[in-house]
């Protein structure tokens, strides 16, 4: 095992400049068991990722606890050029941000983003130096028809079949249904498909990257729920939308003490 807790907080399209401001001071006050303590629990606390905006990163970056990191929320699936509006994961690399959330339900169901896209953005982001948070997840109607894996199943081959190498890459099981509705999953519908995909891992990729890599839940989570969610097995932490945005988040990176337990 050794999988470190991860909770990452995804702040998508919000923020004005003093919203930003507040942010960072809660999460620079925030009470999370210290450096010390963490090293001794090794894998018993969070490695923490906030994602503001693009046009945020520079200053959260430069702002934020040094044992907090940032991500971006998207990138440009090749190098950078003629591609008005992107943003390429060279300048991400050059800017020293270490994180890209990529295939975020949000882009694959309004700007159109393909399982074989994300697959792609995803290999060059790693090529580029970058981590990547990759979500996977399904609709309310897929659910319901009982695809649920099958669809979690696609989303991961597409990414599977563009890399090779694992030890970068954070998979988010972000349901659909659960994202900014306030209906979270339970902790067994989670730990249930956090299970099949790290079986899934083991089939078609290696034991050992079933193993390793953190498979976080995200989609209404907040500082009431993240507790029981954490304490199942497969669970690995969250990807926080929401209550990202508030001083609960720092409830959230702190049940990783759960694992501890
Ligand atoms: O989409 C999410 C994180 O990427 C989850 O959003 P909420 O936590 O607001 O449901």
């Amino acid at each position: 095992m050794g999988r470190k807790f991860f909770v990452g907080g995804n702040w998508k399209c919000n923020g004005t400049t003093d919203q930003v401001d507040k942010i960072v001071k809660i999460l620079n006050e925030g009470q999370v068991p210290p450096t010390d303590v963490v090293a001794l629990w090794n894998c018993c606390i969070a490695e923490v990722v906030v994602s503001p905006p693009y046009v945020f990163l520079p200053v959260v970056k430069s702002q934020l606890r040094p044992e907090f990191q940032v991500a971006a929320q998207n990138c440009w699936v090749k190098k950078g050029g003629a591609f008005t509006g992107e943003v390429s994961a060279e300048m991400l690399a050059n800017l020293g941000v270490p994180w890209v959330i990529l295939g975020h339900s949000e882009r694959r169901a309004l700007l159109g983003e393909s399982n074989e896209f994300v697959g792609d953005k995803v290999a060059y982001a790693l090529s580029q130096g970058l981590k990547v948070i990759a979500c996977v997840g399904e609709t309310l109607e897929q659910r319901e028809a009982g695809s649920t894996m099958d669809v979690v199943a696609a989303q991961t081959k597409a990414i599977a079949e563009k890399i090779k190498d694992w030890s970068n890459v954070v998979i988010a099981y972000e349901p659909v249904w659960a994202i900014g509705t306030g209906k979270v999953a339970t902790p067994d519908q989670a730990q249930e498909v956090h299970a099949s995909l790290r079986d899934w891992l083991k089939i078609n990729v290696s034991p050992e990257v079933a193993d390793s890599t953190r498979i976080i839940y995200g989609g209404s989570v907040t500082g009431a729920n993240c507790k029981e969610l954490a304490a199942k097995p497969d669970v690995d932490g969250f990807l926080v939308g929401g209550a990202s945005l508030k001083p609960e988040f720092i409830d959230i990176i702190n049940s990783a003490t759960v694992k501890s337990a």
